[in-house]
């Protein structure tokens, strides 16, 4: 009767805001700068999540309020180099990952990725990580495949002569992410890669995992489990779970049968049999062909759209000059090329968003603010990239010469977060930039690029998706025009 009566809820209601206010009042995150909304809940956080536009709701926060900010209750954002050294290199690989993490599980199993502990991280790393080292992705048939797959790109993109060509991924249409798929499963497989360039079987199962429209359906899950599980009837309805059969069937049945050459990754988990058992072996090669081909896929063609664009055509045309003047140069010998490539990737990066920490035990100072254990903290590559203005002046202008100066230059390098930094930073780094600048030389020695007119910025905009980003109307139509017939010629296939 007490318990229902108007004056009790309203004395424990308000006893309850008292606390919550007191308690966030009371903590060391108080005096972070932020909204004071986030020091109260994180819905509006996980609003933008949902809305997949959390990497610019924080970047305008950072705009708002400066280097540090509290964007939860437990979460706060940087953008200065102290705080991404503290975070992701101290200690060599930086603070453990968070259970976000925990949403990229395989089979039931962690990877590499998904290890959030150190050591359990270290130990998988010794695995894998010869077979991506610079020298074992440039030699031999390891490189001799990158070039192949770009001629068979090049090729689907210039069969229809000058009609547009889609470079993005859509279901059945050549796409930038089955070149990707194609280079990353060459690596891992050889000669059991997939030819999703060419074969539509291999392309609707790369198109699975490439164009999958699932991050909502798994935040809900990450978030609200029981909701999740109670209503996925619903759910699923307006949100797509993840479904990639084709590709776990690829990779399980490929990672216990094929005869891997001696370069692949697969060849290296023959070779450690003790270590991991088949599902691990399964798991730890479809999270690379995952983590392998929106990102490499999404991070050249943002990075073609801008090429494509008449305010970048000086960018163009000193690119080709360059690739022209040295046709046999080896890539590493290209360096407007490789300006290019990192100004793309500060530019565009293909993982935006934060990547989230704890901080360890006994709390830590994180660029002069001080934080207990648990905070979860990160820096976003999209806003470290913009907001060190003395390190990336007109930081909003896509301007590859800033690279090619010596003046500031380990600056700029420390500062690219694109593959993050640290112990934990990209595995298949030096394989996308092989990637990369294959398929651009390619391209722009033999071509110019043009956006087709039924394109616009708005259709190219920034879209978040779980952890990486993609235009938002997944297309991108470009125009290949030959520079000349010499050129072409040596690229028909
Ligand atoms: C332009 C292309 C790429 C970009 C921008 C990129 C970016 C990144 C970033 C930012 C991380 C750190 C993620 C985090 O801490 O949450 C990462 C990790 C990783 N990447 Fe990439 N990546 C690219 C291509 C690739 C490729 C081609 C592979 C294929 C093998 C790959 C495999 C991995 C793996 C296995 C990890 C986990 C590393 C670890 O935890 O030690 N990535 N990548």
């Amino acid at each position: 009767m007490l318990l229902t009566s108007p004056t009790v809820v309203a004395s424990i209601a308000l006893l309850t805001v008292a606390v919550l206010v007191y308690r966030t009042v009371k903590s060391p995150l108080w005096k972070v700068p932020g909204p004071t909304v986030s020091a109260f809940t994180s819905l509006i956080l996980k609003w933008h999540e949902l809305g997949a536009d959390r990497t610019l709701y924080i970047q305008a926060l950072h705009l708002q309020y400066g280097p540090v900010v509290r964007i939860a209750p437990n979460e706060v954002s940087f953008t200065s180099w102290a705080a991404l050294k503290e975070i992701y290199c101290s200690g060599g690989s930086g603070y453990e990952k968070t259970e976000f993490y925990d949403l990229f599980t395989i089979f039931g199993r962690r990877t590499m990725f998904t290890t959030l502990g150190k050591t359990d991280h270290a130990k998988r790393k010794r695995i894998l990580a010869d077979r991506y080292a610079n020298s074992n992705v440039m030699r031999g048939s390891a490189i001799a495949g990158i070039q192949e797959r770009s001629k068979r790109f090049i090729a689907r993109c210039t069969a229809g002569g000058l009609a547009a060509h889609d470079v993005f991924c859509r279901a059945y249409q050549v796409a930038l992410h089955a070149y990707a798929c194609d280079c990353v499963t060459h690596h891992l497989f050889h000669p059991e890669g997939t030819d999703s360039l060419r074969d539509v079987h291999d392309e609707e199962m790369m198109h699975q995992v490439a164009a999958d429209d699932s991050f909502q359906n798994r935040l809900v899950s990450f978030y609200a489990p029981t909701l999740h599980r109670l209503a996925s009837g619903i759910l699923n309805f307006w949100w797509k779970p993840r479904e990639t059969p084709l590709v776990e069937q690829y990779v399980q049945q490929t990672s216990k049968q094929a005869e891997a050459e001696p370069f692949t990754l697969l060849s290296r988990l023959r070779e450690k049999t003790g270590d991991l058992d088949e599902v691990d072996t399964a798991a730890e090669c479809l999270d690379h062909i995952a983590a392998g081909i929106d990102t490499t896929g999404d991070g050249l063609c943002f990075l073609m759209w801008e090429l494509s664009q008449p305010r970048s055509r000086d960018i163009q045309q000193r690119l080709q000059a360059e690739l022209r003047a040295s046709p046999d140069a080896p890539l590493d010998q290209l360096p407007y090329l490789d300006a290019v490539v990192l100004e793309g990737l500060r530019c565009f990066p293909p993982i935006p968003m934060s990547l989230p920490r704890y901080v360890p035990s006994g709390g830590r100072v994180i660029d002069g603010t001080w934080l207990p254990a648990k905070t979860i903290v990160s820096c976003q590559a999209y806003s470290v990239h913009r907001l060190n203005p003395s390190v990336f002046p007109a930081a909003h202008i896509f301007n590859p010469s800033r690279w090619l100066d010596e003046d500031g230059d380990a600056d700029r390098r420390r500062l690219m977060f694109a593959f993050s930094n640290g112990g934990r930073g990209c595995i298949g780094k030096h394989l996308a930039l092989a990637e990369m600048k294959t398929l651009l030389r390619d391209t722009y020695s033999a071509y110019t690029t043009t956006p087709h007119a039924s394109m616009s910025e708005e259709s190219m905009a920034m879209a978040d998706q779980l952890i990486s980003s993609r235009p938002r109307d997944q297309k991108c139509l470009l125009h290949f025009e030959p520079l000349d017939s010499s050129s072409v010629a040596g690229l028909e296939h």
